[in-house]
């Protein structure tokens, strides 16, 4: 690897800014669920009184010329700014298959501009308003050796560059500041105050002397310390948090017209050091090396000598994320600590090279970042005055008598405290003043330990939201308590956290978020906002629909917020129930129904019925969990099954738009179907038509019927059964009940599942499917909802786009002026195997060798150079067509590829669909990336469309 050539292609902002948001409702916990966790779920049961229909790793070592990665890890003193950092190549850098289109973009979304709402980042927000300082890409000195990789550590490459002497500029004139008797954001636009509720204790709360209006980007925060989970490490950069799993970038566009974009072929490079953490380059390697890996790096070191700890760090016998964390949150502090040595250095080096300054820290990093080194602490301590009900946890014994955070203990102080009575005095803070508990190493451990776990924040890629670390912020976003109806989101850019608002906030109110995911219902959500934060939720939803069906529900606590909502009291929408009684005509989707949990506890047993026909059914609670385990029984076996048939899907699949599938006509002859789904097959030109994992498919379908009681593409007959007729277990009725979470994962698995085997049209459907649940889950604005609509608008683009590669298969051939018998010998089969050749080169994201497939963007520039000879103007549809005409391409298109065609034009409006657009903006800012990605999607969807529309010479009969 050359550094030169990496320092001068990263623009670490840029890169930090492609990665994550808080999509997914995590929470601020390390031990938040990720996306695929699954909370315990009750049943759910119809409320007679109801009737409404609402549903849901440089090894260049910084590390001395003569030493080797494996044996000699760097050696420096500690307070020394050292440089030599090391890399290794990841091999974990794998983004999926996609089809970028290379075609300069139209700007019918700027037209947007004038929507309202869109962001206002206002002034005050910390950074908020900040010019940045344009980076000086100076190439760092360095030279490249090397090294002789084992089999274990993969491809590994060794710089024994020297890097640069680091120096920091001098501190900021406006630095936040945080005041002595109190803590101040020094912000416009927020304060800290205590709440009304004292176990609540303190909160933010808007500072605005007018209303914040949804979309205002309220402020941006730098992470006092962060690490990437485990998971993630050799596929997240430990510095920018750069994702390169997630797809490629804006500036990648042009790079990747044959699908395969440079950042497939993107590797990290990792510490050669303690070999664990992963960066982008050495850019990024050296500004985390400075701020937080230089001591971590010998931490490690120092702990694996123990045989034990070696495992840990090793083999991963545990998880090392929350120790990695906890390791830089007591250094920071430590540092601090011996700040007077720590600013000497500093101003020794200021005005040394500032070049490295502008790629170690840009502008607003560097001041943020001297601000955290000096008051960070202060911060903290404010944390260890928490509102008596944070105290419970340690007071319970809970802390220490867990295993788990007694093992997280043992290796934090392997490697940060080396002798025995050190480790006793961390653990205590003794020998510090009582009360403060300030030890040499920071305060007690296990008092830093409960922190991070109650204020820590789950670091999300914003485009997969996967979480991809843990962060502990200090200033404003630790203060943010929770409200299942919150008023803001956060998203984040690398580690750094935005908070916006969702809704307008009067003066003075408080700025709440989502601790959780919203999608559970009240009696779900206060069950782990309990056993995870120890409190319990009184927001206005929570009011609304009381967990406990006895106590008298709040309507106007939520009618105040959301004036316009309907839901009819004792409805939760989050809750559904689709009546067991299957001869039941009305049952055509999830309906909602009251919470019945906390009846069930109550009476033990409960009655349902159904309002439509009648049909009351009994629960137990023993139902509800036979029930739920067995859908969740059914969602493992369907990711199993496709799993299992991943290989002879990706082989046979990429030509099948499952068309045939998708319009076959409603029957309930099983014979009757299969002959017309051959009837359609044949039709499409296709010879069968290759289920793509046929056993799945049908698991998928069961395990959707199941949960929700219909079937999800209507091309699966129920099983008649007469009302009152004996109920086996598949027919009860917590197994037709809408289990919004688990469906939810049944999609999700779903989605992931027909990503990762590039069928295409089945994740489109997942994905629509997915984007409904969330519509009518998540009220208001949620960044999940954005997501998912960036997902579907993804597929649609990549069928889009393969659909023009199918239909124009033919315009190569005349470009190479081959004969017209061989034209029409290739038209007239286009199951030919170089066909589905080049079909499949495309999904996979990539044009093979001697393939006609270059990739959609040349098969689009080819037309556009066809169109361009024969008309100058693109908006004249006549000329258009003319010019298409007058060109001697040969198109082919089967009744498949119209179908789909139609399909997709269908789906426009949805995907300009305004609120979608609102969302985007409210959730994520006007200017994102993701947003600009977004409509570059539409641009280039709306190009496919309109050149897959040209005319047709030859149409497959
Ligand atoms: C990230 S802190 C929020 C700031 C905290 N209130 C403080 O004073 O430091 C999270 C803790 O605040 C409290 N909290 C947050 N939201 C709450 C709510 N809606 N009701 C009661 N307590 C809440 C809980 O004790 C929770 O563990």
């Amino acid at each position: 690897m050359d550094p030169t050539v990496e320092n001068t292609t990263t623009d670490e902002h840029s890169v930090a800014a492609a990665t994550a948001t808080a999509t997914t409702p995590t929470s601020p916990s390390s031990v938040t669920p990720s996306r695929t966790n699954k909370t315990k779920r009750n049943y759910r049961t119809k409320n007679r009184d109801t009737s409404s229909d609402n549903e849901h790793e440089a090894d260049e070592v910084m590390k001395d010329d003569t030493q080797t990665e494996s044996t000699q890890p760097p050696q420096q003193p500690a307070d020394s700014i050292n440089s030599n950092l090391p890399y290794v190549k990841s091999q974990n850098a794998q983004n999926i298959g996609e089809v970028y289109p290379g075609l300069a973009r139209l700007s019918f979304l700027d037209q947007d501009s004038g929507v309202e709402g869109g962001e206002t980042e206002q002034e005050g927000g910390l950074g908020a308003a900040r010019p940045r300082r344009p980076l000086q890409q100076k190439p760092l000195p360095s030279k490249q050796q090397q090294s002789t990789t084992s089999a274990e550590e993969r491809e590994e490459q060794t710089i024994t560059s020297e890097p640069p002497m680091e120096i920091l500029a001098a501190p900021p004139s406006t630095s936040p500041s945080a005041t002595s008797s109190g803590i101040s954001t020094e912000s416009s636009l927020v304060e800290i105050k205590d709440t009304a509720l004292e176990n609540k204790g303190r909160g933010l709360f808007s500072a605005a002397k007018d209303v914040l209006k949804a979309g205002t980007l309220v402020f941006k925060e730098m992470g006092y310390c962060q690490v990437v989970n485990d998971a993630s490490l050799s596929s997240v950069c430990s510095a920018c948090f750069k994702d390169t799993r997630e797809e490629q970038g804006e500036d990648e566009k042009s790079a990747s017209v044959g699908g395969v974009s440079a950042s497939n072929q993107r590797k990290l490079v990792r510490c050669a050091g303690c070999k664990v953490v992963w960066y982008c380059n050495k850019t990024c390697q050296i500004k985390d090396w400075k701020l937080h890996h230089q001591l971590e790096c010998q931490g490690i070191q120092q702990s694996m000598k123990n045989a034990v700890m070696k495992d840990v760090w090793t083999k991963r016998s545990m998880d090392t994320t929350t120790v990695r964390a906890l390791c830089r949150l007591v250094r920071r502090r430590e540092r601090v600590r011996t700040s007077a040595a720590y600013k000497a250095e500093h101003k020794k080096m200021d005005t040394a090279q500032k070049q490295v300054n502008e790629v170690y820290y840009s502008g607003l990093d560097q001041k943020e970042e001297e601000w955290l080194d000096e008051h960070g602490a202060t911060w903290i301590d404010q944390y260890l005055r928490a509102p008596a009900s944070n105290q419970d946890v340690s007071s319970k014994g809970a802390l220490n008598e867990s295993s788990q955070f007694t093992k997280i203990m043992a290796v934090v102080m392997s490697c940060v405290v080396a002798a025995k009575e050190d480790r006793a005095a961390f653990l205590r803070g003794s020998g510090e003043p009582e009360g403060d508990g300030e030890g040499a190493s920071g305060t007690k451990g296990f008092e830093l330990l409960r922190k991070l776990l109650s204020y820590g924040f789950s670091l999300t890629n914003l485009e997969t939201t996967t979480v991809v670390g843990l962060a502990l912020y200090v200033q404003s976003m630790p203060f943010m308590n929770h409200s299942c109806l919150p008023n803001c989101v956060y998203t984040f850019k690398g580690s750094r956290v935005e908070c916006r608002v969702i809704r307008d906030i009067q003066p003075g109110e408080e700025l709440t978020i989502s601790y959780i995911d919203q999608i559970g219902t009240t009696q779900e959500r206060q069950k782990q906002l309990k056993e995870q934060y120890h409190f319990t939720c009184d927001c206005p939803l929570c009011q609304y629909f009381p967990a406990n069906p006895l106590l008298q529900p709040n309507q106007d606590a939520l009618l105040a917020v959301f004036p316009d909502l309907n839901f009819a009291p004792l409805l939760d929408p989050k809750q559904g129930f689709v009546c067991p009684n299957i001869a039941c005509t009305t049952r055509s989707d999830i309906g909602p129904i009251l919470a019945m949990e906390s009846q069930l506890a109550i009476y033990n047993k409960v009655e349902c019925k159904c309002e439509s026909c009648g049909h009351v059914a009994e629960l137990t609670q023993e139902i509800v969990q036979e029930n739920q385990e067995e859908a969740e029984r059914i969602i493992a076996r369907f990711v199993r099954e496709m799993n299992g048939a991943s290989d002879q899907q990706v082989k046979s699949d990429s030509r099948n738009f499952e068309l045939a599938k998708i319009k076959l006509p409603e029957t309930t002859d099983e014979k009757a179907a299969e002959e017309a789904r051959k009837a359609a097959a044949a039709m499409g030109g296709m010879n069968s038509v290759h289920e793509p994992s046929a056993a799945a498919l049908q698991c998928f379908d069961e395990a959707y019927r199941s949960l929700t009681g219909v079937a999800p593409l209507q091309t699966r007959i129920k099983p008649r059964r007469s009302a009152g007729s004996p109920m086996d277990i598949s027919e009860d009725p917590v197994h037709h009940s809408a289990l919004h979470c688990l469906v939810r994962q049944l999609e999700q698995a779903g989605f992931d599942e027909a990503v990762s085997h590039k069928n295409w049209v089945f994740a489109l459907h997942r994905s629509l499917e997915l984007e409904r649940i969330l519509n009518n889950t998540y009220i208001g604005y949620h960044p999940l909802k954005a997501v998912q609509g960036y997902y579907t608008c993804k597929i649609v683009n990549l069928l889009a786009n393969l659909l023009l590669e199918e239909s124009t298969i033919e315009i190569e051939e005349s470009d190479h002026e081959q004969d017209s018998d061989e034209d029409e010998e290739m038209a007239g089969n286009s199951d030919d195997e170089r066909d589905l050749k080049a079909l499949r080169d495309a999904m996979s994201g990539g044009a093979s060798k001697g393939s006609k497939g270059h990739g959609t963007g040349s098969m689009q520039e080819q037309l556009l150079k066809r169109k361009q000879k024969g008309s100058a103007n693109p908006e004249d549809d006549t000329k258009r067509k003319m010019a298409a005409n007058s060109t001697p391409i040969k198109r082919i298109q089967t009744e498949s590829s119209r179908q789909l065609l139609m399909y997709l034009k269908s789906l426009i409006p949805k995907i300009e669909d305004p609120e979608l657009l609102q969302q985007f903006r409210v959730c994520w800012g006007k200017d994102g990336k993701l947003a600009n990605r977004y409509r570059y999607q539409v641009d280039s969807l709306k190009q496919a469309l309109y050149y897959a529309e040209l005319p047709f010479q030859e149409t497959k009969p």
